[in-house]
């Protein structure tokens, strides 16, 4: 089983489209990337029954995400033209398998049961909208823009409850630590510049709907964090 913990090869960090969007968007790329739930996990301030919310609605998304990941799979076997995009899907799609499996046992330590837990709203939403992405008229490059943009978001997250001076209650070290360490962080970079090399050669329209999809996924993250603290 791939395990982005441990395979760390350094990718080198190349600013483009996505940066530039990212500077644009900063308040939604703020709101989404240090969201009160999360500064709440930082520094130790976090209502646990947010937190089992939390742990029962992402369990179903990522239920949800596989199929998605595993349609940006088929994509890069057939749309790339470049053969290291699939290992670098894979590979990503592989570790799901881990993450899933680790939500069973945080269930079980938290005493969340998921046959029980039915998709709040923000949840359907951004699970429809997911599925949306999955139809076949949505460009690679977009499709990999909103992949890196999900996945980010939950690197960047989770790691800021590990930087220096966190307050990060031991119980909830776990959760951070599986999309807080090194090795997820390089795989989102690995997604960044494979969306980065589509976006260099996509069409205006491509790039608008790139950029479009970008924002939505933010918005849709900040809702999903808002949700958790028992927002809708
Ligand atoms: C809502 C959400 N966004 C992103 C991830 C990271 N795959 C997640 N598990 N859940």
């Amino acid at each position: 089983m791939k395990n982005l913990e441990t395979s760390s090869m350094e990718e080198p960090e190349k600013t483009g489209m996505i940066d530039t969007w990212l500077d644009k968007h900063s308040s939604i790329y703020t709101a989404a990337t240090r969201h009160a739930f999360v500064v709440s996990i930082r520094d130790g301030s976090v209502d646990l029954s947010s937190f089992r919310t939390w742990l029962g609605q992402d369990y179903l998304f990522v239920r949800g995400f596989v199929p998605f990941v595993a349609n940006v799979l088929i994509r890069a076997g057939k749309e790339s033209g470049e053969s290291s995009d699939m290992e670098v899907v894979l590979g990503g799609l592989a570790s799901l398998y881990d993450e899933i499996e680790w939500f069973k046992r945080e269930g079980s330590k938290w005493n969340v049961d998921f046959s029980t837990i039915v998709p709040q709203k923000a949840n359907q939403e951004y699970r429809r909208f997911l599925e949306a992405l999955m139809s076949s008229g949505v460009k690679y490059a977009v499709i990999m823009t909103a992949f890196w943009a999900i996945e980010a978001v939950y690197q960047e997250s989770f790691a800021h409850c590990l930087e220096d001076g966190n307050k990060t209650p031991a119980e909830l070290t776990g959760a951070c630590h599986r999309w807080g360490n090194d090795g997820f962080k390089q795989y989102c970079l690995s997604v960044k510049n494979i969306a980065e090399r589509c976006l260099e050669n996509a069409s205006s329209e491509v790039l608008a709907e790139a950029e479009n999809v970008l924002v939505r996924v933010l918005e849709h993250e900040v809702a999903f964090w808002e949700m958790s603290r028992g927002g809708n």
